[in-house]
């Protein structure tokens, strides 16, 4: 049996457009959903397989990407909207009534990716934006119950899909965080 990663990409990672101009993303709650407002396209999107990011029932991993805070607007139900964890250096907002997290927002001024907020594309009421490029924390999939014994499994499906697995970050995004490290140590 072939194993689902997540529904957005079990049947193949579909490409974006490459001039998705941003749109609305909706929460699963039939009464009253929370809709947030995005401008421009995502960027680093990726499946995450870590137990804090927002899966969809079913899925193995998540599916994150980012966007510039400033880009990010709460336009409808935003009372609904509750932060999951206060101290998570991501704050996550999630909807009350369905679970699902909206935006993940990092407060700490001194991180290395303040100023961008996570969301999930997925949630996207309009297609065509950026396709998912890697998988991150890979192993930590195993935290939320799957057996070690399957992980050379999973990891041949990500290759297979496109999304080279990492256990941490891509090596891109882990250059970016050392290199803001280096600076600040440096300043
Ligand atoms: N193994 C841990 C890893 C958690 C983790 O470090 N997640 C990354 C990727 S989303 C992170 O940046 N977390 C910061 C946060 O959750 O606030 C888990 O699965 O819970
Ligand atoms: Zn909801
Ligand atoms: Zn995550």
């Amino acid at each position: 049996m072939t194993v689902h990663i997540h529904p957005s990409v079990d049947n193949g990672v579909k490409q974006g457009s490459g001039h998705f101009a941003g749109g609305t993303l909706v929460c699963k709650c039939h009464d009253r959903p929370v809709k947030v407002g995005i401008t421009g396209d995502v960027a680093h999107n990726h499946a995450c397989g870590c137990t804090k990011c927002w899966k969809p029932s079913g899925a193995t991993f998540s599916v994150v990407a980012v966007v510039p805070r400033q880009n990010v607007t709460v336009l409808e139900n935003g009372d609904k909207l509750k932060i999951v964890d206060p101290a998570a250096v991501i704050q996550r907002y999630a909807c009350t009534g369905c679970g699902t997290h909206m935006y993940g927002r990092i407060e700490n001024t001194g991180h290395p990716f303040y100023g961008l907020d996570f969301i999930h594309p997925e949630l996207f009421q309009e297609q065509g934006s950026a396709a998912p490029g890697f998988a991150a924390f890979v192993s930590s999939v195993i935290e939320s119950g799957v057996k070690p014994e399957q992980m050379g499994e999973i990891r041949a499906r990500l290759k297979e899909l496109g999304l080279e697995p990492y256990d941490c970050l891509s090596p891109a995004l882990m250059d970016a965080i050392a290199t803001h490290v280096a600076k600040a140590k440096a300043a």
